[in-house]
């Protein structure tokens, strides 16, 4: 007779500095229970992802689900809302948790930081190690950083004027292979990103966090419905058990960044009332999933280049205003997204082109009700500030605002009808340069980078590389008379590399071998990170491991 084996979690890589700090006994033992408990039903959870996807696919329409219609009826239930330090958000600086971003944007003046480990970060062992080790030092506020060029950093706001912190894991998705779970049956496999990121925090912080008159807070990504919401309600039940914090501590702003996921607002809400703080517009992931999904229903699903999807386009208003109608109606906070246009210190005139383009972004979500908004960067915080200013005055947020006057239809979320759908040859270059110095910046560890005056995170750049895919699958023909075939964009390919000012130790040969892979094959990763990865981030692969099914 088989006995079941003790189930574990072991480290599968170096350990850098001051990593035992973070991969203590006691948190990998309760890295373990979360997986003991929620390993299984994110399998599900993925497997289900791959299901709609391909009803999708397959031609059926996303819809309000009529199963839930109780729920969105209802018009009683509301969130448990912002938790202490998150009443106002009127501006929330993101980024990666570096050190001297860490700093950064701690000493920044905004009302939150989001804290990312996700889109913002690429996940190499030292920068998901790394990253929990500055957060773990910030909240202890012991922080401190030297440049290599001597500038010395330490935070300098005081308690109250810091931002609260609201940390962003990877999504359900990813998986961290620097870690191996041990199931019952004795297999390892690859650990979940979500459950070690959330569970690092949770288990280093969440206590310090509530002693702190703040939270263990989070933003939840990627969500694609409303039972991966209940999956993470759950996870974050089990850990205020574990770790006896009251029930409903834990709060969570979950992103919309996804098309089905439009559909399931309430619902979310619904699964998450005794979490939830908000719902955040994620602009970029949302027109990737767009294109995603419906890349293969035909000509009518051809987006236009990039820089043309603004949030003036129909499809995405209505986005918009569904979110912050079902945000109000439930008190839940509405928080705008990202305008991806920085400042240049070094360029007043671009400066100034960008603080026009985010002036008007943000003039518009506080003008729709948005509570809210990201900002990329410490210089922008005074544009968006003002912006929010101008509508809330002294108010904390405008979630009075309850805009009955909205109705937005099933079919208005994906009527891409209506938009100017012209492809470019500059369109199509652009596309392939910035995927491809994303990729290489990605592979030497900065996962957000600016590239041609805007923020490019790993969401624009699955924005990029879907629709070079589409545009090649589609048979598009440009402005120009261009028809984007494979070999056209493998031309364009050649074309940027040889522009390029390479350095010996560059990774634009890595990156060019990616990005063939997620744009140029038949197959259509569903996320780019994913190969990427698995081919080229990680140090050491557990032994003897099964693979998760592929989100
Ligand atoms: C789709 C989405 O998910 S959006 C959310 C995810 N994306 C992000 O979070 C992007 C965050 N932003 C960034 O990473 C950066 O602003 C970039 C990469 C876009 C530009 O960075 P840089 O080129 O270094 O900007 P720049 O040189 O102007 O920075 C000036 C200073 O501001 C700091 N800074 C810039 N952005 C940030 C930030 N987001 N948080 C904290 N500090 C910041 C820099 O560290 C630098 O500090 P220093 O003077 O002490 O050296
Ligand atoms: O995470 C935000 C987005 O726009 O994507
Ligand atoms: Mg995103």
């Amino acid at each position: 007779m088989s006995h079941p084996t003790p189930t574990s979690t072991t480290v599968h890589a170096e350990q850098g500095e001051r990593f035992d700090e973070i991969l203590t006994p006691e948190a990998l033992a309760f890295l373990t229970r979360l997986h003991d408990q929620f390993a299984g039903r994110r399998q599900e959870r993925l497997a289900d992802r791959m299901a709609r996807r391909k009803h999708i696919e397959n031609g059926r329409d996303l819809r309000f689900l009529p199963e839930t219609a109780h729920i969105r009826e209802n018009t009683e239930w509301r969130v448990a809302g912002a938790g202490p330090g998150l009443e106002d958000r009127r501006v929330e600086i993101t980024g990666p948790t570096d050190p001297k971003m860490t700093i950064n944007a701690l000493n920044s003046g905004a009302k939150a930081w989001l804290a990312d480990l996700e889109d913002a970060t690429s996940p190499t062992w030292a920068n998901v190690i790394g990253g929990q080790l500055s957060l773990h030092d910030a909240i202890r506020d012991r922080l401190e950083f030297t440049s290599p060029e001597g500038k010395h950093y330490t935070v300098t706001a005081s308690p109250d004027e810091r931002p609260t912190i609201i940390m962003r894991p990877r999504g359900w998705h990813l998986t961290e292979k620097h870690l191996g779970y041990t199931d019952r049956a004795g297999y390892t496999r690859a650990a979940s990103a979500s459950l070690v990121d959330f569970g690092l925090y949770a288990f280093h912080n969440a206590t310090a966090l509530i002693e702190s008159g703040r939270g263990p807070y989070f933003y939840l990504p990627k969500i694609e419905n409303h039972l991966e919401a209940r999956l993470w309600d759950d996870v974050f039940t089990f850990t205020e058990n574990a770790l006896h914090i009251p029930h409903g501590t834990i709060r969570a702003t979950v992103l919309i960044e996804t098309i089905p996921a439009a559909y399931e607002m309430d619902e979310i809400l619904y699964e998450l009332r005794d979490h939830a703080a908000g719902l955040n517009a994620g602009r970029w992931d949302y027109i990737f999933s767009i294109i995603k999904n419906f890349r293969d229903r035909g000509r009518g699903f051809v987006l236009p280049d990039r820089a043309q999807i603004t949030m003036t386009v129909p499809f995405m208003r209505a986005y918009t205003e569904l979110l912050v109608q079902t945000c109000h109606k439930r008190g839940a906070h509405a928080i705008g997204g990202m305008s991806a246009f920085i400042p240049n210190r070094r360029d007043p005139e671009a400066t100034e082109r960008a603080l026009a383009k985010v002036s008007d972004d943000k003039r518009r979500e506080a003008g729709d009700g948005f509570d809210g908004t990201w900002v990329a960067h410490p210089d922008l915080i005074p544009t968006a500030r003002a912006e929010f200013d101008a509508v809330l005055s002294d108010r904390p947020n405008q979630l009075e605002r309850t805009r009955p006057e909205v109705s937005v239809t099933a079919a208005q979320l994906v009527d891409l009808s209506g938009i100017d759908r012209t492809v470019t040859d500059a369109g199509v270059r652009s596309n392939v340069s910035v995927a491809l110095r994303y990729l290489e910046s990605w592979l030497r560890g900065t996962g957000a980078a600016a590239i041609d005056g805007l923020m490019e995170d790993a969401a624009t750049a699955e924005i990029s590389r879907s629709q070079l895919w589409q545009w090649i699958h589609q048979g598009v023909v440009t402005a120009e008379g261009t028809r984007v075939t494979r070999a056209h964009v493998e031309s364009e390919l050649h074309e940027v590399l040889r522009s390029l000012d390479r350095s010996l130790d560059d990774r634009f040969d890595d990156a060019e071998n990616i990005l063939r892979m997620v744009a140029l094959e038949e197959d259509f990763p569903t996320f780019l990170t994913i190969p990427a990865y698995a081919h080229y981030l990680v140090d050491t692969a557990p032994a003897r491991t099964r693979e998760p099914v592929a989100a």
